[in-house]
């Protein structure tokens, strides 16, 4: 019988491993993780990550926890329990060479078993991950151009060949297949910043980044994905894939290249401060003592991971200048949030036990329990997830609510500005012409 065991049960290795149980019965399945409450957790009915369908995926089956360290330390776990030979895949994004590093690894503690290393990079994301699972747009695996590499790469395409198309399965060598992963995600975080640097030109000029972004999407060779403008792209890769490619670029003597794809990063935190400045400066220069609703926390609607969410930066920005901020997301627990607000960037990179104990409560920061607790008596409200409820607000009675004038702040482009406009509302959308205010208050940026 094939086993397959996969180290890591979080937001890539619980679907992913869920899919594959479900979609080849044949194939017995065993997940891992050093966090006995994770393991606990998906056997359980409170599943530990929130993604649509995935309640209704079976095939998880019993998960047995297990105690392990670090990352280079389940390579040697592989070598240590290894009895017969083993096909090892890289499923998590890494710098290109991974595969070097964990063959030298294995090969140097062998003792007689053969090891073949993979790359299959996993290309979901977050919020559409069983969709993206069962329909992906390609499943890619790269191996060693030798008979054995050949053979791994065929039995993990056989795995694939339950439900993914011939077609759209694609092999290649080692070094391709870990590169395409870093490129994949520095192309969608560089249309993302693209069209949030027009976004500043069409504040600037007066025409709407949704009609530009319309209009240049049209062209077949662009396309329409991808191109909506907001307050900055966040979430656990982006940022720290490109960072990762930028290090590719500077190990290989490409200090131009390394250049060109850091920009996507500035270009992606001056959205954020933009949109902080943009607040301060339309309240009179000052949000001291001001209370600021922010409406969603997670770095994307439909999901409650908060890795990089640029409501953090903003949240940061706008408790430098000491407003009080109340904050409602529907799925982002207050504990997270807490933690969020006073943690240093990447240290939820960590395995737990090395984060920063739990830290007391930051005192300007409250969570509410909906929109309209969040948005009572503040000065403004500054939307930063595109929750679908946030559409569908009262916003007459949110405005009611508030101190006057109101602002709102929409750093998603999620609501109507002209109907926001006719309640009393002086208005903020990304990308889109400004109120009179706006102009007569322009922000330093
Ligand atoms: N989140 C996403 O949408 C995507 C993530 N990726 C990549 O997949 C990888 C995993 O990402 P996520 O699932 O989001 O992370 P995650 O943090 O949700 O899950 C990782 C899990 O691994 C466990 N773990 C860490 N060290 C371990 C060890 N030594 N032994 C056993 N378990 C250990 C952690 O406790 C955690 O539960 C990353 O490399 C990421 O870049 C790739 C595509 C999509
Ligand atoms: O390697 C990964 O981790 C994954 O990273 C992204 O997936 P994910 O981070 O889950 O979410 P995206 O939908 O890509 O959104 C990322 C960020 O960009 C923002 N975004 C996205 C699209 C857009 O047009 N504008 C925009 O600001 C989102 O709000 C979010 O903050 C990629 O889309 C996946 O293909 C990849 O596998």
């Amino acid at each position: 019988m094939v086993k397959i065991c996969c180290i890591g049960a979080g937001y890539v290795g619980g679907p992913t491993m869920a899919v594959i149980a479900l979609k080849c019965p044949s194939i017995k399945v065993v997940v891992v993780d050093i966090s006995v409450s994770r393991i606990a957790a998906w056997n359980s009915d409170h599943l530990p990550i929130y993604e649509p369908g995935l309640d209704e995926t079976r095939g998880l089956g019993a998960g047995k926890a297990a105690d392990l360290t670090y990352w280079e330390s389940a390579a040697r776990m592989i070598a240590d329990v290894s009895k017969t030979d083993k096909i090892v895949v890289e499923k998590s994004t890494v710098p290109v060479k991974t595969a070097e590093a964990i063959e030298k690894i294995l090969t140097h503690n062998s003792n007689g078993i053969n090891y073949q290393i993979l790359s299959n990079p996993e290309f979901l994301a977050e919020g559409t991950a069983i969709q993206d699972l069962f329909m992906p747009d390609r499943v890619l695996i790269g191996g060693r151009e030798t008979p054995e590499g050949r053979k791994a790469v065929q039995a993990l395409k056989e795995v694939y060949a339950h439900w993914v198309p011939d077609d759209r399965i694609i092999t290649t060598n080692l070094w391709s297949a870990e590169l395409s992963k870093l490129a994949a995600n520095a192309f969608l975080a560089q249309r993302i910043s693209s069209i949030n640097a027009i976004s500043a030109l069409c504040e600037a000029t007066g025409a709407h980044v949704s009609e530009v972004a319309y209009a240049v999407g049209k062209d077949a060779r662009i396309g329409p994905k991808f191109l909506n403008a907001s307050v900055g792209f966040g979430g656990s890769c982006f940022q720290k894939d490109i960072l990762n490619l930028v290090y590719v670029c500077e190990c290989n003597g490409l200090p131009e290249v390394a250049n060109y794809w850091r920009q996507v990063i500035k270009i992606n935190d001056y959205q954020k401060s933009r949109l902080v400045n943009r607040i301060v400066s339309s309240m009179f220069n000052t949000v001291a003592g001001k209370k600021i609703a922010v409406l969603g926390f997670a770095f994307k609607k439909d999901t409650g991971d908060t890795r990089e969410t640029p409501a953090i930066d903003v949240c940061k920005g706008l408790l430098g200048d000491k407003a009080e901020i109340s904050i409602y997301d529907p799925q982002v627990t207050e504990d997270q949030i807490q933690r969020d607000i006073v943690m240093s960037k990447f240290d939820w990179d960590h395995p737990v036990h090395l984060q920063p104990m739990s830290p007391t409560a930051v005192k300007q920061v409250s969570v509410a329990w909906d929109a309209y607790a969040a948005a009572k008596g503040a000065h403004g409200v500054c939307i930063l997830t595109e929750w679908d409820e946030f559409k569908e607000l009262d916003y007459k009675k949110i405005y009611d609510s508030m101190q006057k004038p109101a602002f709102i702040f929409d750093g998603r482009n999620v609501v109507d500005p002209q109907m926001l406009r006719e309640i009393g509302f002086i208005v903020y959308s990304i990308g889109k012409p400004l109120d009179q205010w706006l102009k007569d208050m322009p922000a330093v940026v």
